[in-house]
């Protein structure tokens, strides 16, 4: 069952990612609407495996991913990959010659309009923006409300599958703008790649707060070499003011470290959760190609 779910419908950044995470000549690609959709049918043993957004280079943590992890699945983290994300304002072909002044609404995953919020201020200040799952799902959405005057944010792939008029390319705020996503699921390798790096990801929860406790944590991966690559805090939403942290240390022949040092915060209280030990990949390195096939609908 070589089944991968991830956020569709086609045409997502994310849509991209799996393409170059999991060939389509080795694994069939099953979209679903939203975030937790793609996570609980992994959890649930629907598919064997998924992918989704985690991070990116302007607007920082996906909250979603972070949030469905802790509190609603039991998943392994299972590969990475570092994506190029180009933002662009597409709109229905009938509308292309309109004014932007006679654009209602500007749809977009939330992600995605927070990239663009300098690009929509400056050429488009007053109007209206709609929340949906996904960048693909505002182009689909554009597309089949033509009558509306809306414009999507979202990837070329996904103009080209809902035969939108790209107006703008690259209208995110910052150059070099990337998103990190995640395969979760069932171990895997790639068919063809080599990481360029592996990682640990942990779930830490401190017993109680006091001065230091994070530095504590902190200093446990620090004083063995471990380089952390990232930390994150999230509410509990338990109450305000506590959190849980993901760290991620980076793994090269260290991993006895690692675990000395998750034994270590254990030791003392701390509450950790292993989400995955995993190979990293950029994408550039993948060879893989962002184009689809937009005959397909
Ligand atoms: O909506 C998409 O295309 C996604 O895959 C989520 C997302 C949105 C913006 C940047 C990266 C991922």
């Amino acid at each position: 069952m070589n089944e991968v779910a991830y956020l569709g419908p086609r045409g997502t950044f994310t849509y991209e990612a799996t393409q170059a995470l999991f060939p389509k000549t080795d694994f069939q690609h099953t979209p679903c609407n939203s975030i937790p959709d793609v996570l609980t049918a992994v959890d649930q043993g629907e598919v064997a495996y998924g992918v989704v957004p985690v991070e990116n280079a302007i607007e920082g943590s996906v909250n979603l991913t972070h949030d469905w992890l802790v509190h609603h699945v039991h998943v392994q983290v299972t590969g990475e990959l570092i994506y190029p994300i180009k933002q662009n304002l597409m709109i229905h072909t009938q509308n292309r010659m309109l004014s932007p002044s006679r654009f209602t609404q500007v749809l977009s995953h939330p992600q995605a309009i927070a990239q663009c919020q300098s690009y929509l201020r400056k050429h488009l200040p007053n109007i209206d923006v709609t929340y949906v799952d996904s960048t693909a799902e505002a182009a689909r959405q554009v597309a089949e409300n033509p009558e509306e005057n809306w414009v999507a944010i979202g990837p070329q792939s996904a103009g080209k599958i809902y035969h939108l008029s790209i107006l703008s390319t690259d209208i995110q705020d910052y150059p070099n703008n990337f998103t990190r996503f995640i395969a979760v699921g069932k171990p895997w390798s790639h068919p063809s790649a080599t990481p360029s790096g592996k990682k640990s990801s942990l779930l830490v929860t401190l017993p109680t707060d006091f001065p230091g406790a994070l530095y504590r944590v902190l200093s446990s991966f620090a004083k063995r070499g471990v380089n952390l690559s990232r930390i994150e805090s999230r509410p509990t939403k338990r109450k305000l003011g506590t959190y849980h942290f993901f760290i991620d240390a980076e793994q090269e022949s260290n991993e006895l470290d690692i675990i000395a040092a998750v034994d270590e915060i254990k030791a003392w209280g701390c509450q950790v959760r292993h989400l995955g030990s995993y190979p990293c990949y950029f994408f550039e390195k993948i060879g893989g190609t962002n184009r689809v096939d937009n005959r397909e609908r």
